[in-house]
């Protein structure tokens, strides 16, 4: 098992760069005062990763959260997605400085090629090779890739993405993709890591929690860091916001996470990669 230690601690990702492995998610938190708010409350409880999209339209926000944090920006890890739209390599080019713009920072963490656009996601990541050259951001990689995409992508690229942002909980582990991205250093991360919310009433995960005096939400979280996945839990709510990362002083035994592991049933609570219409 790798070490999780604190909430700044972080997983490294193939070219040497550190990246924190809990980060706040702000899909849906609103452009203005809540995702401003949600990104200084996170920085102060000691988040230093925030996980954004340009489809998210809240860039600016996000970008005001950083600034308005007393945290140096070089401690927070940004991430921010190429939308499918944008795909292409001018157009990718064009959507990163948008986002750039948007965001008021001089450099990014980590972009992210958000679905495997057919047709396109090729030309896509050959920009984001570019920028990852001109050290315009720091690590590059995608998000939605199944094994087949991975596979394509890497057939003749010059750099293998460092790092696949995948829908993954209980219900949904895909561990042979686990398994393929763990083979190929390709870092996983966990999007929808708390079901979108639908995992707070199940009572099935109860046992569990009460096992180790935690909230359901902390022990799947913590199960995310020991099976090596980098999770970013979305709350726009100061109390959630801390207590989602309160998971640093406990440890799950190992049964417990094959416990977890039991629980998978392909079910999603997003769009399938392999069919989805956006
Ligand atoms: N690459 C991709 O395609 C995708 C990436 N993502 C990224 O992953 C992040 C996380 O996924 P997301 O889909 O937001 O879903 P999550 O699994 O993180 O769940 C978020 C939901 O849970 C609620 N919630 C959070 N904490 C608590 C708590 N302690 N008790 C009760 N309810 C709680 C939130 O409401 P509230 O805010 O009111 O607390 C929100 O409704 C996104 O925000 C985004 O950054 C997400 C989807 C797709
Ligand atoms: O990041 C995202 C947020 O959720 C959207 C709706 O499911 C997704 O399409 C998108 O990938």
């Amino acid at each position: 098992m790798k070490q999780i230690t604190d909430l700044q601690g972080t997983f490294t990702l193939h070219n040497g760069v550190a990246m924190p492995y809990f980060g706040l998610g702000v899909y849906l938190s609103e452009d203005g005062q809540e995702v401003v708010n949600a990104v200084k409350w996170a920085i102060e409880a000691g988040y230093r990763h925030v996980d954004t999209a340009s489809i998210y339209n809240n860039e600016e926000g996000v970008g005001r959260g950083i600034k308005e944090s007393p945290e140096a920006r070089e401690n927070i890890f940004v991430v921010s997605k190429v939308w499918n739209n944008d795909q292409g390599y001018d157009s990718t080019l064009k959507a990163f400085d948008a986002s750039m713009k948007r965001l008021d920072l001089d450099y990014l963490d980590l972009y992210l090629v958000h679905w495997p656009v057919a047709g396109k996601y090729k030309e896509t990541w050959k920009a984001l090779e570019q920028l990852y050259k001109e050290k315009r951001v720091r690590a590059i990689g995608v998000s939605n890739f199944l094994q087949h995409h991975l596979e394509d992508l890497m057939t003749g690229v010059e750099i293998v993405p460092m790092v696949n942002q995948m829908e993954f909980h209980p219900y949904l582990v895909q561990q042979e993709l686990l398994d393929f991205c763990q083979k190929h250093q390709i870092q996983y991360e966990a999007w929808s890591p708390m079901m979108q919310g639908k995992i707070f009433g199940m009572e099935t995960f109860q046992k569990l929690a009460k096992k180790y005096g935690k909230s359901i939400a902390q022990v799947v979280l913590r199960w995310n860091l020991q099976k090596g996945v980098i999770t970013i839990p979305k709350s726009s709510k100061r109390e959630r916001i801390i207590a989602n990362a309160d998971i640093f002083d406990f440890a799950l035994e190992e049964e417990d996470v094959k416990y977890l592991d039991s629980m998978d049933r392909g079910q999603r609570f997003g769009p399938d990669p392999d069919n989805f219409d956006f």
